[in-house]
């Protein structure tokens, strides 16, 4: 007797669809196979499909708060005449409610874990307690230059992870998040890497996301940021970067050898007309790459069915090949990938992984008909075919409502925040 038990669904197991039971004890899937099951819990899985729960690798949470507030900018404009300015408004509660309105959002769409950076990160942090996803957190950093700032980022960026790194059985795992090359200034980002080895942890931080960032940082520093990077040391296999656009080949295999996970951001890349990165080569090179939304000020939506189906469609025209990325890679990189980026054993439907599981209902106007599930849902789903999730073994959505959260109060919370930033 399993504690939750998933009878007769379509799995994504090994890489391809079977017909398979699935037995979750305590927050791990326990058994995986044909054998009859039964659970304290069942769930009939007869007209769905299951798969290991998506991974957003790389948000802003709370910028739910700036949805359709900033549009139609290029990045720095963006971030330099707008997004900077009312952030400085934000409040600690500002970010608790605009978090939880992205966790609803992910539930609702099949993802079961994310790597946000951001400010005011213990109210993220009680969020993801409350609503049970799960989720690595990291304080966004920058020094600017300034070794009092350097000082206190650190100090805040540390004590984070020492108060959250581990919290609600696992669920949180904390680590550093420096902004970028642009912010923060070498001595800084050394500094970060010493403190992150001492405490074993990861450090997610943007690179190479617009041609401005490397000609800026090649002007200042003589190289490219991920030269400079890896002239500090700073590269290794608990670095995320996210972006990772403006690379040349030599910096691509600079990444490989480091062990560096990249995580692609297509929808908030083209929005802000940053540049398409090229997936398909750092794939082929054996490079982790995994996928992200990036806020949703700059999405705007944390739907990861959305990155799945762009990454795939930008590769292709990149190339100007229809087979650049099999559908079967890039569900890959929007599961396993992200948690292997972070170090956390989940992504997979296999005994002994965490039980972040999604089903998905396979009777839609939409997936009929059916030839393979696979390219169904990778190049046919809106996100709200989404019917269960479960993550570290406790259901959280069913039939496609978050159950440990207010959906209404969420919102109206979020609505009447807009007020406060409308004028600036
Ligand atoms: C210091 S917390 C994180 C910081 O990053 C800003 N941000 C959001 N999206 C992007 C992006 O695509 N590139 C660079 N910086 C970004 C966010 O607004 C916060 O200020
Ligand atoms: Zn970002």
């Amino acid at each position: 007797m399993f504690d939750v038990a998933i009878k007769n669904g379509l799995c994504f197991v090994n890489g391809e669809f079977v017909q398979a039971n699935i037995g979750i004890e305590g927050n791990l899937i326990a058994y995986v196979g044909r054998d009859d099951i039964c659970g304290d819990l069942e769930i009939d899985a007869r007209e769905k499909i299951v798969i290991p729960g998506l991974f957003n690798a790389h948000t802003h949470l709370a910028m739910t708060i700036f949805r359709g507030y900033a549009e139609d900018l290029p990045l720095k404009d963006w971030l330099e005449k707008k997004i900077w300015r009312v952030e400085k408004l934000l409040e600690p509660e500002d970010v608790y409610w605009g978090s939880l309105l992205g966790i609803l959002e992910m539930l609702k769409t099949g993802t079961t874990a994310f790597s946000d950076l951001y400010i005011h990160m213990d109210e993220v942090a009680k969020a993801v307690g409350e609503s049970g996803i799960r989720a690595v957190l990291s304080y966004g950093m920058a020094d600017r230059g300034s070794k009092e700032k350097a000082d206190l980022e650190l100090k805040i960026g540390t004590e984070f992870i020492k108060n959250w790194d581990n919290a609600f059985n696992g669920r949180i795992r904390a680590i550093f998040g420096p902004h970028a090359p642009y912010t923060c200034t070498p001595e800084f980002l050394k500094r970060v890497k010493d403190a992150a080895i001492e405490l074993n942890t990861y450090v997610h931080i943007h690179v190479a996301e617009t041609k401005w960032e490397v000609e800026h940082v090649k002007s200042v520093y003589g190289k490219t940021p991920v030269r400079l990077l890896d002239e500090i040391g700073f590269l290794d296999e608990r670095t995320v970067i996210a972006h990772a656009i403006w690379l040349d080949d030599n910096e691509m295999r600079i990444l490989k050898e480091r062990n560096v996970s990249v995580v692609h951001c297509p929808i908030s890349n083209l929005k802000l007309a940053s540049g398409i990165a090229r997936v398909k080569d750092l794939h082929d090179l054996g490079i982790n790459v995994c996928l992200g939304t990036d806020g949703a000020s700059s999405n705007n939506t944390y739907n990861l069915f959305e990155e799945i189906k762009m990454t795939s469609l930008l590769q292709k025209v990149i190339t100007g090949r229809a087979d650049a990325l099999k559908a079967k890679e890039v569900l890959k990189m929007a599961t396993e990938n992200g948690y292997r980026a972070y170090g956390i054993k989940g992504g997979k439907l296999e005994r002994g992984y965490l039980a972040d599981i999604v089903l998905i209902d396979r009777r839609r106007h939409n997936y009929c008909p059916m030839y393979d599930p696979l390219h169904s849902l990778v190049y046919a789903s809106y996100g709200c075919e989404v019917t269960h999730v479960i993550v570290d073994g406790e259901l959280l959505v069913e039939d496609g409502i978050v159950l440990t959260l207010d959906e209404d109060k969420i919102m109206d919370k979020v609505e009447s925040l807009k007020e406060k930033f409308e004028e600036s």
